[in-house]
């Protein structure tokens, strides 16, 4: 058998202060979470353990005095009797009522736990972090919300062990009750039991930490059954017939995740053989000698009983209740979290950049994703001047959109660097640079917000007037859809909730526009737009650069778009190519070069040579037409 992880074998060391000192400081962080739930219910979860402690002796205690009294026939039974049972229901209404405390208890410490994981994952001011898989294999086990058969709950490992804490001191005092009457014995079993406890342990932990390394296996199987069910895909899936192999797919993923895991599980069911072989003996030994005394008349029967019940309650060490298992599932989340915590962002500048139309530069900047092969941008040189409308194509994955995110500070170059009016970007504080930035990427946000909080969410601090809003929709081209939403700008866009409302791709996408002209009227001055009419139709588009791009003052503008009859308005253009701006210019310049920009465009303006589309009037180079774009562009 091959496993992922090496199968823990008992060490001596693990008796070692090292190991035993680990231990303690784990537990105590752990119980340290109680701190994040409510004070009231962990009084009820002590008060509740300490019942279940002291009604074991009780128990132990009057099943001796019932059946001395049976036997010797020297008193009333029905008061040691009623106390047994009594006893019991006690025992069993603490474990109840336990139960319940300790679950809404740890419900609140989860709550804690994954609002401490959100925070971590919105710390750092790139988003290099979100994309690696270390990372997205810890979170997922700091969050996980139980795809398995049990969750690992920060919250129920730290109420758990108050619950073991209880348990195990009730199992000792049992033991310290068997002590009075046969002291080795005691021991003895004390001994076995915690031995037993320790091979169970560390067979479930090898267990779970051979699931641990199939994590990744995990996110697929988590992709797919999103897929399946979730309502992006659903079209798709419903046209091209896939929705069995998705299925399959999600079957097919399932059983990589877990085939290993499952082949490992049988192996160490069948070590189990140890523990259960120890166990028998443990109960050969806690009937035979006592039993053995009460034969040779060393003590009486209702000492035996005494000492059944007792061995009985040590017995609890090696019960694996739940609650052990929580404790040791929720570590690993915990564990999870502490490493997540001990990732540091990355440090980032201070310095708060001039509030002016600033020059950008790209200077030698090589950036490389990380654990990719090659660099998506290559000694890259470029200038963005203030005030300018900068253009920049390329085919699909030359790199425009991953420029654009270093531009923003969202990734730091691999090599080089992009300084802002002479400025390092990595010197400046992200924040404040992205205060003085806005940008409508292709992947932009829909938002399930009001019209306006859609709206003004990209310039929080300003304050809007529904006058400034409503002008804003109507350069947007959305005052129709404005007059057809009941609430107005209060409408709340989100068609999978009761009173919102949805709209449509295109309509989507000139809100977003909306929302960058909004910023770029409140201080942004470099506004950025990524492939921005791509859901629009033709006269949409015509209208979103003459009116929404024109309607930009005061501010450089970056345009991404594979439309080049889109950009050719622009003050200059840049095609990049292979990592590098391979030539720049403005439009009539670069078709007069003849290069690849010139041979783009003419392919495009071919597609429309048989009349389909109208040639443009503007257009003094040919047979350009507007509307079209060239097939190459696409990838
Ligand atoms: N998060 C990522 N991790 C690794 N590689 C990435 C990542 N994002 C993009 N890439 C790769 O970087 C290259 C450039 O991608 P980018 O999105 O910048 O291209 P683009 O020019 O904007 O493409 P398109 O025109 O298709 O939008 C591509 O080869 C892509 O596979």
């Amino acid at each position: 058998m091959t496993s992922p992880v090496p199968y823990p074998a008992f060490s001596l060391r693990d008796l070692g202060w090292t190991r035993l000192g680990g231990l303690y400081e784990e537990r105590r962080e752990l119980l340290g979470m109680l701190r994040f739930g409510s004070r009231r219910l962990l009084a009820a979860i002590v008060l509740t353990t300490l019942v279940e402690i002291a009604t074991a002796p009780l128990t132990a205690l009057c099943a001796q005095r019932f059946v001395h009294v049976l036997t010797e026939e020297t008193g009333d039974y029905l008061w040691p009797a009623a106390g047994f049972a009594a006893a019991m229901l006690l025992r069993q209404a603490a474990e109840i009522a336990g139960l319940a405390f300790r679950q809404s208890m740890a419900k609140t410490i989860d709550g804690a736990a994954r609002s401490r994981m959100r925070r971590i994952a919105l710390r750092p001011a790139g988003i290099s972090h979100l994309e690696d898989p270390e990372f997205q294999d810890v979170a997922s086990r700091a969050a996980d919300q139980g795809i398995a058969w049990r969750e690992r709950s920060v919250g129920m490992a730290a109420v758990g062990q108050v619950q073991t804490g209880g348990r195990m001191l009730s199992a000792i005092a049992m033991g310290v009750a068997l002590a009075v009457y046969f002291p080795l014995l005691a021991c003895t079993l004390i001994v076995l039991c915690f031995v037993i406890r320790s091979i169970t342990l560390r067979q479930w932990l090898f267990l779970e930490n051979v699931k641990d390394a199939a994590t990744p296996e995990r996110r697929k199987v988590d992709f797919w059954a999103d897929l399946a069910a979730g309502p992006e895909a659903g079209t798709e899936l419903r046209l091209f017939g896939l929705a069995g192999w998705v299925s399959e797919r999600r079957l097919a993923a399932h059983y990589a995740w877990l085939a290993d895991y499952w082949r490992i599980r049988r192996n160490v069911l069948h070590r189990q053989k140890l523990s259960m072989a120890i166990t028998a003996v443990c109960a050969a030994l806690a009937l035979g000698v006592p039993g053995t005394a009460a034969l040779d008349g060393e003590i009486d029967v209702g000492t035996l009983a005494f000492c059944l019940v007792a061995a009985w309650g040590v017995f609890v060490i090696a019960n694996m209740g739940n609650e052990s298992y929580d404790i040791e599932y929720g570590k690993t989340a915990h564990h999870a979290l502490r490493q997540l915590e001990g990732l540091r962002p990355p440090v980032t500048g201070t310095r708060t950049p001039a509030a002016t139309v600033a020059t950008i530069r790209f200077e030698d900047v090589t950036f490389t994703y990380p654990g990719a092969p090659r660099p998506v941008l290559s000694r890259l040189n470029l200038t963005i001047r203030p005030g300018e409308r900068l253009a920049i194509v390329g085919v699909n994955g030359a790199g425009k959109t991953t420029l654009i995110k270093l531009l923003a500070g969202l990734y730091t170059p691999t090599a080089g660097r992009i300084t802002v009016d002479g400025e390092d970007l990595c010197t400046l504080d992200p924040a404040e640079w992205r205060s003085r930035m806005t940008a409508l990427f292709q992947d932009f946000v829909r938002y399930p917000l009001t019209l306006r909080e859609n709206i003004t969410l990209a310039a929080p601090e300003a304050d809007a007037s529904d006058a400034e809003l409503e002008e804003l929709l109507r350069l947007g081209a959305l005052e129709p859809v404005l007059a057809s939403l009941e609430s107005g700008l209060d409408t709340v866009l989100w068609n999978s909730g009761s009173g919102g409302r949805g709209l449509s791709g295109g309509q989507w996408q000139r809100l977003a526009a909306v929302r960058t002209l909004y910023a770029r009227s409140h201080g942004r001055r470099l506004v950025v737009l990524d492939e921005p009419t791509a859901h629009l139709d033709v006269k949409a588009e015509a209208r979103f650069y003459d009116e929404v791009v024109g309607a930009v003052r005061n501010a450089s503008v970056v345009l991404i778009s594979h439309r080049l009859s889109t950009v050719r308005s622009a003050d200059r253009i840049v095609l990049l190519d292979n990592g590098r701006i391979t030539e720049d210019g403005s439009h009539t310049d670069l078709l007069k070069r003849g290069g690849d920009y010139a041979r783009l465009f003419r392919l495009q303006a071919s597609r429309f040579s048989d009349g389909a589309a109208e040639p443009d009037a503007t257009e003094r180079e040919g047979s350009e037409s507007n509307a079209a774009e060239p097939e190459e562009m696409r990838g």
